[in-house]
């Protein structure tokens, strides 16, 4: 199938009140896990690639990739998504390569790591929903800054993200602002900080309210019931995932992640997006590990790579159900960028408030 846009899955989704799992790619192997898995479940699909995927792939192998998957599967609507862009020339040449959606990241700077004002932020993304739009590609941006409520830092993990100590009010997106952030920019989606980071080591324990405060979803839903919202560092890090690679030599210390369940409780308040990479990552080094470890003789890469395809396929067949968009793939007719393009013009879909947005929630 042609590629679709993530405004338009999304607004599938809220429609049918399910959200998406976006799962990073950054090579043929995860690419065709996120597709098999979708293709046995008749899912849509959000595949998304970081600045790093990008550089590690090279971007002309990445588009060739999904034009290669979408035509393997025709039947799969697929989104491609520029994760955390940090600046307009990320989203552009995102853009020029293919992508029909792209994150404008401007809760940090352009380094990717020091916070940055509201007022940054609302003019970055601003600048991008601009220049998107009038391509017909989506536009999600992000308020509020990714880190920890347990121990008040920043994430850093990734090579992205802040490293130092935030506030309270920092950690967890103002709902009142939201209002205003969306208003002012016109963004498609938004990405919001309620205590999840990227990355395995989210919490030290099972968390609770106190450190994933899914109340703030519930807060913004509230205020922007038409507004698709992004959970991100989504990841459930899965015991059984942690103990695989840990008896199989590896050394990852005892970690808890964003449980289903607690997602699923945002789904019901208007998330619409879920970005997932880290619980692949597990999958894939642990039956890696396994495969070395068993057969310590083996030097072929298909005979781990095949099995870290299937730990990462599994993975991704069991969101596309937890989160509801398995049975929805067949529904759905890409439109084109252009008509996209189009309809951005018409203003059909700019966002809707107060009693507007009420009456359109309700319909
Ligand atoms: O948010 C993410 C990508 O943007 C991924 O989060 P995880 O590290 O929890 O998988
Ligand atoms: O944003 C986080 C994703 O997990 C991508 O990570 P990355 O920048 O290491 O590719
Ligand atoms: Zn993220
Ligand atoms: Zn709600």
């Amino acid at each position: 199938m042609a590629r679709i846009t993530l405004r338009q899955l999304l607004d599938h989704a809220a429609e049918h009140d399910y959200a998406l799992p976006a799962f990073n790619i950054n090579n043929m192997e995860q690419g065709l896990a996120i597709m098999e898995a979708a293709e046995a479940v008749n899912s849509p699909v959000i595949i998304q690639a970081s600045r790093g995927a990008r550089s590690y792939a090279n971007d002309i192998m990445l588009a060739r990739m999904i034009d290669a998957l979408a035509e393997i599967y025709p039947n799969i609507p697929v989104c491609m998504h520029q994760d955390h862009g940090n600046g307009p020339a990320t989203c552009a040449t995102a853009i020029q390569y293919g992508f029909t959606s792209v994150m404008m990241d401007g809760s940090l700077m352009e380094d990717a790591k020091t916070p940055a004002t509201y007022e940054y932020n609302v003019e970055v993304t601003r600048k991008v929903v601009e220049m998107a739009h009038a391509c017909g590609v989506s536009v999600e941006g992000e308020l509020g800054v990714l880190g920890s409520l347990e121990s008040g830092m920043g994430e850093a993990e990734d090579g992205h993200g802040f490293e130092g100590v935030l506030s309270h009010d920092e950690l967890l997106t103002d709902p009142d602002q939201a209002v205003e952030f969306v208003e002012r920019t016109g963004v498609d989606a938004l990405a919001i900080a309620m205590g999840t980071s990227h990355g395995a080591y989210k919490f030290t324990r099972k968390p609770d309210g106190d450190v994933l405060a899914m109340n703030v979803i519930e807060e913004i839903h509230q205020r922007l019931p038409n507004t698709h919202l992004v959970m991100h560092g989504s990841s459930s890090v899965p015991q059984e995932l942690q103990d695989i690679i840990n008896q199989y030599g590896g050394a990852i210390p005892q970690t808890w992640g964003v449980p289903v369940e607690e997602i699923q409780r945002g789904i019901k308040h208007g998330v619409r997006k879920v970005n997932v990479d880290t619980d692949n990552r597990l999958a894939i080094t642990g039956a890696i590990r396994k495969i070395l470890t068993e057969k310590p003789h083996e030097f072929d890469p298909r005979a781990y790579l095949k099995p870290a395809k299937e730990a990462m396929r599994q993975v991704c067949q069991d969101r596309f159900v937890q989160f509801g968009s398995a049975g929805h793939a067949d529904k759905i007719k890409a439109l084109s960028t252009a008509t996209m393009a189009k309809r951005y013009v018409s203003g059909e879909l700019n966002a809707k408030f107060g009693a507007a947005a009420k009456k359109a929630a309700a319909e």
